[in-house]
């Protein structure tokens, strides 16, 4: 029968605060996160991007113990899943691929080739398909499997987005119930979806499902969460100067302070384990934001982690996928819709997304260069006798 593996795909995060700049230098050295025309450029500014972001991202990983937890939670993750595997009679062997931070996909995929692996189902820690998450890592495995031939004996599977699975959906109910039920006044307090946004470009030039799948899943949750309280989502964590998704998650907590809420309960919808965006962001920008708008009463719902009743949906994904046909990585990294992957690469005129992106390149490419000339003291403008 051979040998099963899994590939448990997520981010990755700092493990300390000196990991924080080479982390970042590592995501924004990413084309799926910002895409520049000429890829020698990409490394000079995820460079620079990296090194003026550092000092305030540290800030925040001291914040919560000076590094990010997800390395531990998805080992965690990876173990119980194993277990589950083991125990609904499916053995399996558990790897885990970050995107930007160890341990690297490209040691994982080292490890299976070590193992000799056979069959393999590649299963990313995103519920919802976007082209900045799962879509970036599918991208880079597709990229290995074309450099090494030796991988093409894995008979592998992919699961693209699985935000509609029963036992996930019910994990978070169960969540969101249990927090609820800390409120004398349950049912009127209102359930607050806090999602990772994503530049706005992503979705409507690039067709990234990311928005409609977000908003799928918070009305699953509801439905079968089956209370009657109000629900709102928004969207937090955005960067840089362009438009992300709408409604931002500090203009909704305003909003909602203004119209008299007290009672609030936020859900992070698109990420399974804590990391720095619910620990520091909700758990203490968003707090306090929301006690200054008179929202006293202010809960969070916990991140999945390894609650059972989610990783026994892990293990169902995976069971399942084995039993289907196999899913393979050019379908996945292949749109649907006819639609550019990178929407910043074409230029347009007018107060457009795509103009504002490149407006906001330029400067940082003249910045870089003007930086790059008080260093060395040559260069174009020393040469018109600007400097
Ligand atoms: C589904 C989740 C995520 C989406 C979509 C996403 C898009 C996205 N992110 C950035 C920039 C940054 N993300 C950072 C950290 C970070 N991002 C996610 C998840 C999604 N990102 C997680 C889980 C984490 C935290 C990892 C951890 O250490 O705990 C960071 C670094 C932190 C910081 O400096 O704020 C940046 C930067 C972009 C630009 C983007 C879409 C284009
Ligand atoms: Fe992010």
């Amino acid at each position: 029968m051979g040998r099963t593996g899994v590939l448990l795909l997520n981010l990755g995060g700092p493990d300390q605060l000196e990991d924080v700049r080479p982390f970042l230098f590592n995501l924004f050295s990413d084309p799926e996160i910002i895409r520049l025309p000429f890829p020698w450029l990409q490394k000079p500014l995820a460079w620079f991007i990296s090194t003026m972001r550092a000092k305030k991202s540290q800030e925040n990983y001291r914040q919560i113990g000076g590094g990010s937890p997800l390395r531990q939670i998805t080992e965690a993750q990876a173990q119980a899943l194993e277990a589950h595997l083991q125990q609904k009679g499916q053995p399996a062997r558990v790897y885990i691929g970050m995107r930007y931070w160890h341990p690297f996909t490209e040691e994982a995929i080292a490890r299976i080739k070590r193992d000799r692996i056979d069959r393999l189902v590649i299963l990313p820690l995103y519920p919802q398909f976007s082209i900045s998450t799962s879509g970036s890592s599918f991208r880079l495995m597709e990229k290995i499997w074309q450099e090494d031939p030796l991988l093409n004996r894995i008979d592998y599977t992919v699961i693209r987005s699985w935000y509609e699975q029963t036992g996930y959906l019910q994990a978070m109910a169960d969540l969101i119930a249990q927090e609820l039920d800390r409120f004398p006044n349950r049912d009127e307090v209102t359930v607050f979806f806090s999602a990772h946004g994503v530049p706005v470009s992503y979705v409507e030039e690039a067709g990234d499902p990311y928005q409609k799948e977000i908003e799928e899943c918070s009305a699953l949750i509801m439905q079968n969460l089956n209370r009657p309280n109000p629900h709102v989502l928004a969207y937090q964590s955005r960067v840089g100067p362009v438009e992300w998704l709408k409604p931002y998650t500090e203009d909704a907590i305003e909003q909602l302070g203004a119209e008299g809420v007290q009672d609030l309960v936020v859900v992070p919808i698109s990420f399974v384990s804590e990391h720095i965006e619910t620990l520091e962001e909700i758990d203490i920008e968003y707090r306090e934001l929301a006690e200054e708008a008179g929202i006293h009463n202010f809960r969070r719902v916990p991140a999945l982690n390894t609650h059972p009743v989610f990783i026994d949906a892990l293990a169902d994904l995976v069971i399942n996928a084995l039993n289907s046909p196999s899913v393979k990585l050019a379908e996945v990294t292949q749109m649907k819709k006819k639609v550019k992957m990178y929407p910043q690469e074409r230029w347009e005129w007018g107060l457009t997304t795509s103009a504002e992106v490149w407006n906001g390149r330029v400067a940082m490419i003249a910045l870089i260069a003007l930086l790059l000339e008080l260093i060395s003291g040559q260069g174009p403008l020393h040469l018109v006798g600007l400097l």
